[in-house]
């Protein structure tokens, strides 16, 4: 495909291709591994996602930071123990279908040309629209194919970039109820005690807001739009955790939250025969001045 002005092809040092996308309004980096977004900074804004040091971008290997994309499920797969976690399409390479470039920004199309799994015997098509302006927006469409309902989990997982961690307050939780994985069964529908979470220590948490989240950064503030989606995951692996984790640096919870739009825990998508489904978000931030 041609690419329009300000848009260009690059690949890493272990063959993984990517698209640099400069625009007035933003600059961004998507891989077609995983149709993943790994850099986006809005003119006169911080940089928005946090991407690992230590990644060095390999073919099959999921990219640690930016925003992966966990699809047919979330997390392990129910069944198959040896099904990789997340699901598979953040390991596979992504189809570039339409790039527009225009006043507004930047409107890029990817598909997922479906591979034939035994894990995940269904129908579906799979595509994403990222909006590359003074927000970043991402809408992730499966179809329904096939000739069963699909039932699936997912989550558009993304890392935000901060400065320390012991300032991000998340924001908009009053009233909601969440799961904390980390108490496992005991852990679940448990209250939101207080509107705004402050992070000292692991969270993971699948969260079922009742009102738009938000992050305070402090160098930026954030709102996220959702559609599509009655979850969220909130996860900081802080010191011990990411240690087990691949291309994680040992101070990397310092500077890294995940805030992943999702349905995921109780909130799971169903998708009638020939009928599809979007999760979507979008990010504007507020440049605070501060760092
Ligand atoms: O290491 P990964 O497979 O990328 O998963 C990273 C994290 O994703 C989600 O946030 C889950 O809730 C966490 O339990 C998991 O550790």
């Amino acid at each position: 495909m041609q690419l329009p002005i300000g848009i260009t092809r690059g690949t890493s040092n272990y063959g993984l291709e990517y698209l640099d996308i400069e625009h007035p309004k933003a600059r961004a980096r998507i891989f077609l591994q995983g149709a993943q977004v790994t850099e986006f900074q809005a003119t006169n804004q911080p940089a928005l996602l946090w991407l690992s040091p230590e990644e060095d971008f390999r073919p099959g290997k999921a990219i640690r930071g930016g925003i992966p994309i966990c699809w047919p499920w979330f997390g392990a797969h129910g069944s198959d123990t040896a099904a990789p976690a997340h699901g598979f399409a953040r390991t596979s390479v992504w189809k570039l279908d339409n790039v527009i470039n225009n006043d507004d920004g930047v409107f890029l199309t990817l598909s997922l040309p479906m591979p034939d799994r035994p894990d995940w015997p269904y129908s579906a098509s799979l595509t994403l629209a990222v909006s590359v302006s003074d927000y970043l927006g991402l809408a992730l469409t499966t179809r329904n194919t096939g000739s069963d309902e699909l039932v699936l989990t997912q989550a558009l997982h993304t890392y935000f970039n901060i400065v320390d961690i012991e300032q991000v307050r998340i924001t908009g939780l009053a009233g909601s109820r969440y799961d904390d994985q980390l108490l496992g069964a005991a852990g679940k529908g448990l209250a939101c005690s207080e509107s705004q979470l402050s992070i000292a220590g692991e969270v993971d948490r699948i969260v079922y807001p009742r009102q738009p989240l938000g992050l305070n950064a402090p160098a930026y503030q954030l709102d996220i739009a959702t559609q599509g989606s009655a979850s969220a995951v909130i996860w900081n692996p802080w010191l011990e955790k990411s240690s087990r984790l691949s291309n994680f640096p040992t101070d990397g919870y310092k500077s890294m939250v995940c805030v992943e739009t999702a349905n995921c825990g109780a909130d799971v998508a169903v998708i009638g025969v020939g009928a599809s489904h979007t999760l979507q978000v979008e990010y504007r931030q507020l440049n605070t001045g501060k760092n």
